[in-house]
């Protein structure tokens, strides 16, 4: 399959209420969404680079210009198969999510043109996944409790807290006492925490809680093993996992004994499955990841959540837990789950007046 060009769009979506974490306050989405124009097919990708660099390294301006400058140049002219993408652009360092963006396009839509879905590509084995919510750090603990009850009320089957120094302890006991201790619940600092805070983080471990996730810094691999040592909480690694073969050895070193894949953090669709490979050899439960992604994203990720050895609930949820209007025909919580899509490609399409509604700037880029 030959490119015959890439239209990088940029999309400002509200969030319907502020999310809240560690490293920072969202009120809206800005996000980097690329349409790629190949002989027999077009194709969607997704960026979840963040308008700064403060979930990782990367950001949005950042991954349209490598992009722009190096990513797109190095596979014009080829004729390109899905897994031809992340070897050729491998001598560029990092910058995964923009990397991730542009194979998840290409897959797509060499996909469509073989009428094949993302979910059998990858190997699929279930046709819907258990959604779990993420909930954002509030000012108050009332507001917090009632907001679990409106997910759990609408069928979300885990609860993740957000968590950071100052507000941990105090929120987890709040929910753990009001919902009873059958709640699958989870908390996430985003790496808030440092190896001084051992005894507080060891203070999670009276909830029952599933897993406590990326506590420390990403880099922090030493650190993490004293952490899973001193503590009886799972740990699950998030930003620390940046390829299979790093999570091999988070697990193998004993960093985490739960694994947050993301497509967009370890370079693509194809890596991801990789990384969930590496998790079923050691036996190590993963789950499905999220970027509070536009339902384009959210239909990859299903395919990845829908993998067999992707045994917890995922971060996937309803299009209206994020966003007043998706871009998308939304995707709906039925009983706890999400239907994963099975139709060629993504097997979900843009809906164009939602699609220009969203659309803040367009730009064209031939290879
Ligand atoms: C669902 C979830 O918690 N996702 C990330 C954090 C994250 C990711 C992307 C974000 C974009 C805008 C605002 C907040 C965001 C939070 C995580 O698992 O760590
Ligand atoms: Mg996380």
């Amino acid at each position: 399959m030959r490119l015959e060009g890439v239209e990088l769009r940029r999309l400002g979506l509200p969030l319907r209420s502020p999310f809240r974490t560690s490293f920072g306050v969202e009120l809206w989405r800005d996000i980097l969404l690329l349409r790629v124009v190949a002989s027999d097919a077009q194709g969607w990708g997704e960026c979840v680079a963040l308008p700064s660099p403060s979930f990782s390294s990367e950001y949005i301006d950042g991954a349209a210009d490598v992009i722009r400058r190096f990513l797109l140049p190095a596979l014009a002219g080829r004729d390109l198969d899905p897994d031809d993408v992340a070897p050729t652009l491998a001598r560029f360092r990092g910058h995964r999510m923009a990397k991730a963006a542009l194979e998840m396009a290409i897959l797509d839509a060499w996909l469509r043109s073989r009428r094949r879905s993302y979910a059998g590509y990858l190997g699929a084995t279930r046709t819907s996944v258990a959604a779990g919510v993420s909930i954002g750090i509030m000012d108050e603990i009332p507001e917090l409790l009632d907001t679990v009850m409106e997910y759990l009320e609408q069928g979300y089957q885990r609860i993740k807290l957000k968590i950071e120094p100052g507000w941990d302890i105090a929120p987890v006991r709040a929910v753990r006492e009001r919902f009873g201790d059958a709640l699958e619940l989870q908390v996430d600092a985003n790496g808030a925490y440092t190896s001084a805070d051992v005894d507080r983080l060891a203070g999670l471990d009276e909830f029952g809680l599933e897993l406590l996730e990326q506590p420390l810094a990403a880099d922090c691999c030493r650190d993490h093993i004293m952490l899973a040592r001193r503590l009886r909480t799972p740990i699950c690694l998030d930003e620390s996992i940046l390829s299979a073969r790093g999570a091999a050895d988070a697990i193998e070193l004993g960093a985490c004994s739960v694994v947050n894949i993301k497509a967009g953090r370890v370079g693509g669709y194809l890596e991801a499955r990789s990384t969930h490979d590496v998790c079923v050899t050691h036996g190590v439960p993963a789950f499905c990841g999220g970027m509070l992604e536009t339902g384009l994203g959210q239909a990859a990720n299903l395919a990845v959540a829908a993998l067999p050895g992707c045994t917890l609930p995922a971060d996937i949820v309803a299009s209206d837990r994020y966003y007043e209007r998706d871009i998308i025909e939304p995707l709906r919580l039925e009983a706890g789950y999400i239907t994963v899509p099975d139709g060629p490609g993504l097997g979900v399409d843009p809906l164009p007046d939602a699609l220009e509604a969203a659309t803040t700037s367009k730009e064209w880029l031939s290879p």
